[in-house]
C-alpha cells in the first residue's frame, strides 16, 4: 500500500529473471528427491501466542519454490515496506487513503494488547457488552416477542460483508449452535429470497436483524421494508417493531428513520470495512447462533493471529508466507486463480466468503499513487468443500492446461465421528491424496507399466498426470471457534500483505459503484419503451425485450 509499482522493486526484477531462467527446473519430484528434509524446511506449526489454544500445521513444501526464491520473495516484501504498513494499520493510521479511513478490524478483537488512537476504538467493549446482553436475552428466552412468545427464528437481512461473514461462520460453527433457534440469511434483492424465507417465519417468534454498515444499500433496505410490512400486516401496531427489529449499522439517523429505536441499534465505525466486519456488531447473528462465549473465542483466536502477524519475523510469519507464494504464481507463473478447498463440510462457505474478502480487496488495477499497474493483482478466488470438487472440477486441476494453485484445509478430528470415524478417515485420505497426486502426478512410463503393452498411444497419453501442480496443506486439530478465528485472520492478513506489495488500496471498493448508478438510472426508465434513453443498442434492445414480455 506504499503506492509504488511492484514491478520497480529490484527484488521483482530479480524474481522475473529467476522465473525465466529456472522455472523449467522447478519440478516437485526433483525438488523432493534432492532434499529429503524438504517438508521440515517448508512447513511451520502455528501456536497461538495468547488466548485460547490454537494450533495448526501449514505445509507449503509442495510449491514450486526453493529457499533462494523464498528469500527473494521476502526481499520483495521488505522493499514494499510491508512491516511499516502493517504497523501503520495496527496503529490506526489512515491507510485507506482514498476514503481517508483507518483500517481497524484488528481493534474489534483487541483484548487490551495494542494501543490504538482512533475515535470509536474505546467503544468496542461497550458494543461487545451490548451483543452479549442481547444475545443472552434472546437465547435464554427472556426476550419476548409482541405476544409474549420466545424468539425461535432470526433473519439477518444484509448483503456482501453484512451477510457473507455471518453466513460462513454460522455454517462453520453449526455444531456449537442452539438447535432450537433457526437462522436465515436474506441478501438478494430478488424478491424470491425474502418471499421464500418469510414462508418459514412466524411474526410472533421472529427477530429481524437489519445489517448494513451504510444503511443505504438498496437490496438491504428494500428487503427490510418488505419484512417490516409483512410483520406489521399481522402485528398491526408499529410499537411492536421494537421487539422484532434490530439494526447493525454506522448510520444512526437512517436507522432511526427506519423506525428502529436507538437501544436496538448495534453500533460500529467507518474504520471497519464491510468485508472485515464479522468481528463487529455485524457478528450479532453469530453470537445469537453460537452464543456470546463462542463468539468471543472466535475473536480471541483472530487476535492471536494478529499478534503473530505483528510480531513474528517475516520468514516465519504465516500470512506473509501464504502471500509470497500467491504472488509467485500470480505474478510470475501467470496463474489467474487460487482455489480454497476445505475438506470439512462445515467450511463449505469458506471460499464464498473469501471471494469477497480477497477479490473486493485486491481486485484493483491502479496503485494508491494513481498509476496503472503493469502486472497482475488479486487472483480469482474460488473453491468448494472436498470431496465434492473431486467429482466435478478437479479433472481440470489435474490434467487441464492451467496452473491452479490451491490451499487444502482439514481438521484432524471431526465433530461428527459417526461410523467409528470411518467417514472422516476416508475424507482425510482424500485430503492427503489430492495434493500428492497434483504434485507428483503419474509419468508415461508408469502408465505404460501399469497398462501393459498393446494399448493405443492415445490411451497411454490420456492417463498421464503431468504433476507439478502446487498446493498448500493446512491441517488443524479440530474446527473450534478460536481456530476458525485464527484461520480467517490468517487469510485477511495474507490479503493485506499482497495488497501492500502490489501498491494498491485493499480497503476501498470503487468497483462496485458504477453498476449501482447505472441500475438506478435504468430503474427510472423501465415503465415504457419511450423512457429508455441514453444507452447503447444492446442495452436498449434488452430493456425493450423485457418491456414487451413482462407480466406484472
Ligand atoms: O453493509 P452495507 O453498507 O449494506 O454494504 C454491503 C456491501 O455493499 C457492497 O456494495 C460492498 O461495498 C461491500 O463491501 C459491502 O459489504
Amino acid at each position: 500500500m506504499s503506492g509504488n509499482l511492484a514491478s520497480e522493486y529490484p527484488a521483482w526484477k530479480k524474481l522475473q529473471q529467476i522465473y525465466s531462467s529456472d522455472h523449467s527446473r522447478l519440478v516437485l519430484r526433483d525438488l523432493f528427491a534432492q532434499d529429503p528434509q524438504r517438508f521440515s524446511h517448508f512447513s511451520k506449526e502455528y501456536k497461538s501466542p495468547s488466548g485460547p489454544d490454537v494450533t495448526f500445521l501449514l505445509d507449503y513444501s509442495k510449491n514450486l519454490i526453493t529457499q533462494p526464491i523464498v528469500d527473494d520473495l521476502l526481499a520483495l516484501v521488505r522493499e514494499a515496506q510491508v512491516e511499516t504498513f502493517r504497523d501503520k494499520m495496527f496503529a490506526g493510521e489512515h491507510i485507506n487513503t482514498s476514503e481517508d479511513r483507518a483500517v481497524l478490524h484488528v481493534a474489534l478483537r483487541n483484548f487490551g494488547d495494542f494501543k490504538i488512537a482512533e475515535e470509536g476504538t474505546d467503544e468496542v467493549d461497550g458494543v461487545l457488552e451490548h451483543i452479549k446482553v442481547f444475545s443472552n436475552a434472546v437465547r435464554s428466552g427472556e426476550w419476548k416477542g409482541y405476544t409474549g412468545k420466545t424468539i425461535n427464528t432470526i433473519v439477518n437481512i444484509g448483503i456482501g460483508g453484512s451477510d457473507l461473514g455471518p453466513v460462513m461462520v454460522t455454517e462453520a460453527l453449526k455444531t456449537y449452535s442452539k438447535r432450537d433457534l433457526t437462522a436465515h440469511f436474506v441478501s438478494n434483492i430478488d424478491g424470491t429470497h425474502i418471499a421464500e424465507t418469510l414462508l418459514l417465519c412466524n411474526p410472533e417468534t421472529t427477530l429481524f436483524i437489519i445489517a448494513s454498515k451504510t444503511f443505504t444499500t438498496q437490496e438491504t433496505i428494500t428487503n427490510a421494508e418488505t419484512a417490516r410490512d409483512w410483520f406489521l400486516s399481522t402485528a398491526g401496531d408499529k410499537a411492536h417493531v421494537a421487539k422484532h427489529f434490530v439494526a447493525l449499522s454506522t448510520n444512526t439517523p437512517a436507522v432511526t428513520a427506519f423506525g428502529i429505536a436507538q437501544e436496538n441499534m448495534f453500533q460500529f465505525w467507518d474504520w471497519v470495512g464491510g468485508r472485515y466486519s464479522l468481528w463487529s456488531a455485524i457478528g450479532l447473528s453469530i453470537a445469537l447462533v453460537i452464543g456470546y462465549d463462542n463468539f468471543e473465542q472466535l475473536l480471541k483466536g483472530a487476535h492471536g493471529m494478529d499478534q503473530h502477524f505483528l510480531k513474528t519475523p517475516l520468514e516465519d510469519n504465516l500470512p506473509v508466507i501464504l502471500a509470497i507464494i500467491g504472488i509467485w504464481y500470480n505474478d510470475f507463473y501467470g496463474a489467474q486463480t487460487h482455489a480454497l478447498l476445505p475438506y470439512d463440510q462445515y467450511l463449505h462457505k469458506f471460499a464464498d466468503y473469501f471471494q469477497q474478502g480477497d477479490m473486493e480487496s485486491n481486485g484493483k488495477s491502479v496503485t494508491k499513487g494513481g498509476q496503472r499497474v503493469d502486472y497482475q493483482t488479486g487472483p480469482i478466488i474460488w473453491g468448494a468443500a472436498g470431496t465434492n470438487g473431486q467429482h466435478s472440477f478437479y479433472q481440470l486441476v489435474h490434467q487441464g492446461t492451467k496452473i491452479i494453485p490451491a490451499d487444502f484445509l482439514a481438521p484432524a478430528t471431526t465433530h461428527n465421528p459417526i461410523h467409528n470415524s470411518k467417514h472422516h478417515r476416508i475424507l482425510l485420505s482424500n485430503f492427503f491424496a489430492q495434493p500428492e497426486a497434483l504434485a507428483f502426478g503419474k509419468t508415461e512410463e508408469e502408465v505404460r507399466k501399469e497398462l501393459g503393452p498393446g494399448k493405443t498411444e492415445a490411451l497411454y497419453k490420456s492417463k498421464v498426470f503431468e504433476g507439478n501442480k502446487p498446493s498448500n496443506s493446512l491441517i488443524f486439530p479440530k474446527l473450534t471457534p478460536a481456530t476458525l478465528g485464527a484461520l480467517i485472520a490468517l487469510y485477511e492478513h495474507k490479503i493485506f500483505v499482497q495488497g501492500v506489495v502490489w501498491g494498491i488500496n485493499s480497503f476501498d471498493q470503487m468497483g462496485v459503484e458504477l453498476g449501482k448508478v447505472l441500475a438506478k438510472n435504468i430503474l427510472a426508465q423501465l415503465a415504457a419503451p419511450e423512457d429508455v434513453k441514453g444507452h447503447d443498442s444492446s442495452t436498449t434492445g434488452l430493456i425493450h425485450y423485457y418491456q414487451k414480455h413482462r407480466k406484472e
